[in-house]
């Protein structure tokens, strides 16, 4: 993803036929691809407590994902997603309070900030694009994300770039409709892989998140606690 764009996106739980509907719709797969996620944090999760996501993925480099205006809102999210190394490190040293690290490459700065490997993951993803019919624009405006991880968990999810935070509300719109129309209950939300493979494989991790996370105001929708982190 391009530096400085907000990913604004929703995710939901594929079924059987969710690739048939997206066919009917018009979509287009774009690619299948298959690759590793190590996310990395300090022992006491200091980086996923303040909502900051640190991971390598295999054919990309390094990615850090930052909270938008909105965060974490009812059935979508909004992040920003760093991808160059010195504004990652300078953000990693924003937020874990460290001074004096310059600003160089992260696999540098991961020992002096005391960030280690906490999670690891392969991920089968087919992308697909589509445009809505009914709006004017020729870009195609929204990505749907089929994964499955190599864990057992299969989860959607229907994403919007964005370069301003004023561009959301329409993102927003398009990717309910886009939503409603594969069928997802309005309702619904799923749980990101990394939640899943936290609450599985790390449990204590997962239950300090999940601490942090319901001391904060819980968003509209997602009273079940095995939801509230998305
Ligand atoms: C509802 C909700 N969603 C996400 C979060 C935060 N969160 C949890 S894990 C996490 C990091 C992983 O993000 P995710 O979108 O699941 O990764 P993935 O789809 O593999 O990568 P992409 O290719 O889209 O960049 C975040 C931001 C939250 N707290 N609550
Ligand atoms: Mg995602």
């Amino acid at each position: 993803m391009a530096q400085g764009l907000i990913e604004v996106e929703r995710k939901f739980l594929p079924g059987p036929g969710t690739e048939e509907r997206l066919q009917e719709l018009g979509g287009t797969l774009e690619h299948r691809v298959t690759f590793r996620d190590t996310y990395y944090d300090t022992p006491e999760l200091s980086l996923m407590q303040a909502d900051h996501w640190l991971r390598r993925r295999e054919g990309s480099g390094w990615e850090l994902k930052c909270p938008g205006a909105a965060g974490v809102l009812g059935h979508h999210t909004e992040y920003k997603e760093l991808t160059a190394e010195p504004t990652i490190v300078a953000q990693l040293c924003k937020v874990l309070g460290a001074d004096g690290l310059g600003a160089g490459d992260v696999a540098a700065v991961l020992g002096p900030l005391g960030l280690q490997e906490v999670a690891s993951f392969v991920t089968k993803r087919s992308a697909w694009k589509l445009v809505l019919l009914g709006t004017d624009e020729e870009e195609p405006q929204l990505r749907v994300d089929l994964d499955t991880a190599d864990f057992g968990y299969a989860v959607g999810e229907v994403e919007a770039l964005v370069h301003e935070e004023a561009e959301v509300p329409t993102a927003l719109e398009k990717i309910h409709r886009l939503s409603s129309m594969l069928g997802v209950p309005a309702q619904e939300t799923a749980p990101a892989k990394l939640i899943v493979y936290l609450q599985r494989f790390r449990p204590q991790d997962y239950q300090r998140l999940l601490e942090v996370n319901s001391s904060k105001q819980r968003p509209q929708g997602t009273e079940d606690p095995d939801n509230c982190l998305g």
